[in-house]
């Protein structure tokens, strides 16, 4: 285990940012902190990295309480989203300082600069300014600042949050990889659920500076505990059936006009097709049950002829055993 906190609590006056946060993170893994803005995440962050003090709660690093440990004494380094540069150092010197500081120098240090670089695929760029880089490229080299020290630990606050969209998806992928490279256990905040699915080991859900859900992130979108983490992670529609409420998925949910034979044990209703957007690789569709629920749909664009009308009745089945029965009480 790399990190532990127990009953983390953070008010600002008199408000809370954060209540009862308990988690703990293991070697290695990449560790997400995903939630809407304001629900806590850069805060818990900041507690862990020393920034701030809790006002209640065990901070743990390596087993050790770390609550008289300043910042710098702490086995972390942070990756911030604008990726704080000196800017009239050339990209080796930046990547350079922290070794320098811990008494780094000469050759070892050199050495472990030229690897940092590498790691990043920055080599050819460390003569340059940072005002000579492209934002990705800053990235990059706030990165590798961040690795070259080897930290335990590395936490991450947005790290791409700048970056344009196709960037952003190739830097997801990259960053994954590199962490599998250096071995160092990051601990990422985002509020973008599709780059948490996407890179992390574990994934913890915050809403309103509580954590609300921890589990990979298979067991987020397939067992949500709430109808916060179900919407927040995905979409999906909730069906109100007797006492309980159900999550289902779109992908889960087969639309067909009335009568087209459904796969045997589907549960089948009648509904009316509301509305249709094409969104390149699926269509979504939204379909209203005769009780008034809404329901989402997606359908992959392979092909398939339009047999479907918007306005016109359709139906509407899935498999019972794909739903997910919430607990109301949460
Ligand atoms: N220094 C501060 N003083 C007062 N309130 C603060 C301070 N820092 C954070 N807060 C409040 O604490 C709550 C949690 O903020 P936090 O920054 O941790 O959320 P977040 O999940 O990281 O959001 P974002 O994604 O927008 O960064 C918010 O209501 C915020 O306004």
């Amino acid at each position: 285990m790399v990190l532990r906190l127990t009953g983390i609590r953070k008010h600002y006056k008199g408000a809370a940012a954060v209540e009862h946060v308990d988690l703990t993170v293991g070697r290695g893994e990449f560790f997400t902190l995903l939630g809407p803005s304001g629900s806590g995440k850069t805060t818990t962050l900041r507690l862990i990295a020393g920034f701030e003090r809790p006002d209640a709660g065990i901070i743990e690093l390596d087993g050790v309480d770390v609550a008289r440990t300043p910042p710098f004494d702490r086995n972390i380094n942070t990756v911030f989203q604008d990726y704080a540069l000196f800017p009239h150092m050339s990209v080796a010197d930046n990547v350079a300082y922290g070794l320098k500081a811990k008494g780094v120098r000469g050759d070892a240090c050199r050495a472990r600069v030229a690897e940092a670089l590498r790691t990043v695929q920055m080599t050819a760029f460390g003569e340059r300014l940072p005002a000579q880089l492209s934002g990705g490229q800053r990235q990059r080299v706030g990165l590798a600042r961040a690795i070259v020290n080897r930290p335990g630990l590395l936490l991450l606050d947005e790290p791409l949050g700048a970056l344009d969209l196709k960037l952003r998806h190739d830097m997801q992928l990259e960053l994954k990889h590199i962490q599998k490279e250096v071995g160092i256990t990051f601990l990422y905040v985002t509020h973008d659920q599709e780059e948490a699915l996407s890179m992390s080991s574990r994934i913890a859900i915050f809403n309103k500076g509580r954590i609300e859900q921890i589990g990979t992130p298979r067991e987020i979108y397939d067992r949500p505990v709430s109808a916060f983490v179900a919407g927040f992670v995905g979409t999906s529609s909730l069906v109100r059936r007797d006492s309980s409420v159900l999550v289902l998925r779109p992908e889960k949910v087969r639309v067909a006009p009335p009568g087209t034979a459904m796969p045997a044990g589907f549960h089948v209703e009648p509904g009316r097709l509301e509305d249709e957007i094409y969104l390149g690789m699926m269509t979504k569709l939204v379909i209203r049950l005769a009780d008034g629920t809404a329901i989402e749909a997606l359908r992959p664009n392979d092909g398939d002829p339009a047999d479907l009308v918007s306005g016109s009745p359709v139906a509407v089945g899935w498999d019972p055993s794909t739903l997910r029965v919430l607990d109301e009480t949460r």
